[in-house]
Parts: C-alpha cells; sequence; structure tokens
C-alpha cells in the first residue's frame, strides 16, 4: 500500500451464545482502532422488522417474500454501535425476549441470509483500517478470506451464569436450557449454520476472564499483522 499505510485487517469472531464474542470484539477493535460489526444485530432487527409487520414465523416464504424489505442500517464505531431499521433505533426491543425466541427461525431462512450476508461484506470492505466481524458464519461464510479467525466457546453453566447475571438472576436451568435450544437451531440449519472453520483458532473461554481473551485474539492480530 502506498504512503507505508498498513493493509486494513479483517477479524472473524464466530461462536455459540453467550461465549462473549460482542465482549471481546467490541474492545479488540477499540484497543486496536478497528471497526466493529455485531451480525447477530442484524439479524435481531430483521426478525424485529417480521414480527412488527406481522410476518408469520412460522412461514419460511413469507419471511422469503418479506426479506428485502426493511432498511437495516448497522453504525460500527466500537465505543457506539448503533443498528437501525427504516430509520428508527431498533437497539433495546432486538434485545427483548419476543424477537431472541424467534431469531433462529428467521436467520435460517436462505433469502434471509443472503440479504444480510451482503450487507456485511460491503461493510466490512468498506472499513478503512480494518474491522472486527463477530457472529455464527463469519470465518465459514461471510468472510472465508479474513485474515484471523477465532472461534470462542465456554461450556454451557459458564455462558448460563454469564447471562443469568445479566438478566438480573434470571432462573439459570432456564437460560441455560434456552442457550443450548438456539445453538441447536443454529447449528443444525442447511444454509450457513454454526460452524467452526477449519483454519480458526478456537479459544475456550471458560476459565479465563473477559481481559485474559480480550489479550490473546490482541495478541493473535498483532502476530498475524507482524506476518508471522
Ligand atoms: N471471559 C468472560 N468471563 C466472564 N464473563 C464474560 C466473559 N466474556 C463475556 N462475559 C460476559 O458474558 C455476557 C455475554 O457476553 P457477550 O454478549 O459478549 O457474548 P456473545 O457471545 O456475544 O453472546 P450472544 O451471541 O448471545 O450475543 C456479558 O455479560 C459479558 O460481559
Ligand atoms: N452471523 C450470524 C449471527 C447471528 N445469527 C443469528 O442471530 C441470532 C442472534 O445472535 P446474537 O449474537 O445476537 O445472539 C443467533 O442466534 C442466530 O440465529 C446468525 O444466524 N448468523
Amino acid at each position: 500500500m502506498e504512503n507505508g499505510a498498513a493493509e486494513p485487517v479483517i477479524v472473524a469472531i464466530d461462536g455459540p451464545s453467550g461465549t462473549g464474542k460482542s465482549s471481546t470484539s467490541k474492545a479488540v477493535a477499540a484497543q486496536l482502532g478497528l471497526n466493529y460489526l455485531d451480525t447477530g444485530a442484524q439479524y435481531r432487527a430483521i426478525t424485529w422488522w417480521m414480527v412488527t409487520n406481522g410476518i408469520d414465523i412460522a412461514d419460511p416464504s413469507a419471511i422469503a417474500a418479506a426479506a428485502a424489505k426493511p432498511e437495516i442500517l448497522s453504525g460500527t464505531d466500537p465505543a457506539n454501535p448503533t443498528i437501525t431499521v427504516d430509520g428508527v433505533d431498533v437497539s433495546g426491543p432486538i434485545r427483548e425476549q419476543e424477537v431472541t425466541s424467534k431469531v433462529s427461525a428467521v436467520s435460517a431462512v436462505p433469502e434471509v441470509r443472503a440479504r444480510i450476508t451482503e450487507l456485511q461484506r460491503a461493510i466490512a470492505a468498506s472499513a478503512v483500517t480494518g474491522i472486527v466481524v463477530e457472529g455464527r458464519d463469519i470465518g465459514t461464510t461471510v468472510l472465508p478470506d479474513a485474515d484471523l479467525k477465532i472461534f470462542l466457546t465456554a461450556s454451557p453453566e459458564a455462558r448460563a451464569a454469564r447471562r443469568s447475571g445479566e438478566l438480573k438472576g434470571a432462573d439459570l436451568h432456564t437460560t441455560r436450557e434456552a442457550l443450548i435450544k438456539r445453538d441447536a437451531a443454529d447449528s443444525s440449519r442447511k444454509t450457513s449454520p454454526l460452524a467452526k472453520a477449519d483454519d480458526a483458532v478456537e479459544v475456550d473461554t471458560t476459565d479465563l476472564t473477559l481481559q485474559q481473551v480480550v489479550e490473546c485474539v490482541v495478541t493473535l492480530v498483532e502476530e498475524k499483522r507482524a506476518g508471522k
């Protein structure tokens, strides 16, 4: 590249629910001066639009027919990631239980995935210094040429405990079962399931603090940049 400017670096972080993808990706992006994209928020946003517009979530053909309608915009500043649908800030509503319980059915529809994947690739291509993109199929499908691929894991118990803490003491057993159910749906869909890319580095976060995970990923990015 001219003027000695560094090439943009593309980092893909995938893994099941509650493994720390969002927290890690935001912190890594902020530390390294990169953009950040939460692809789960995009699938939640399109699900919110389907629910709000009375689309039958049990009918994949109805979801497919509506998939191109909402305009979904993601802000990629790791200090202030934003998400709007048709100009409406949906960052709060997309985290509600109704969306969480329906997002796997919507994200399994191939027309939805094609639409959202196109948005994700365009955002990654326009990131000047680079981007950390987190989700379920980033390393396998969305950005198979990413410079670094990470697959985060953690035991279901650790993930449920983290989520229960967030949900102010929600029942641990119910939270654990809900996580396992969503991961099973995401892993078993035909199109672009949750999966580790063959060339991804797996990091088990069960016994690591968030800071330790962030340090580990930052080191891996720096090693890649140094050509090791
Ligand atoms: N290594 C860690 N140790 C303890 N808590 C953690 C760790 N990593 C993340 N957390 C906490 O766990 C919760 C879930 O993390 P986060 O939202 O980053 O996970 P996620 O993989 O993005 O989940 P989802 O896919 O469901 O959006 C958050 O409250 C976060 O602060
Ligand atoms: N690359 C992705 C990212 C997410 N999904 C679907 O969205 C759901 C919500 O994701 P969160 O990270 O916000 O929990 C997730 O359960 C998947 O159904 C996806 O399919 N691909």
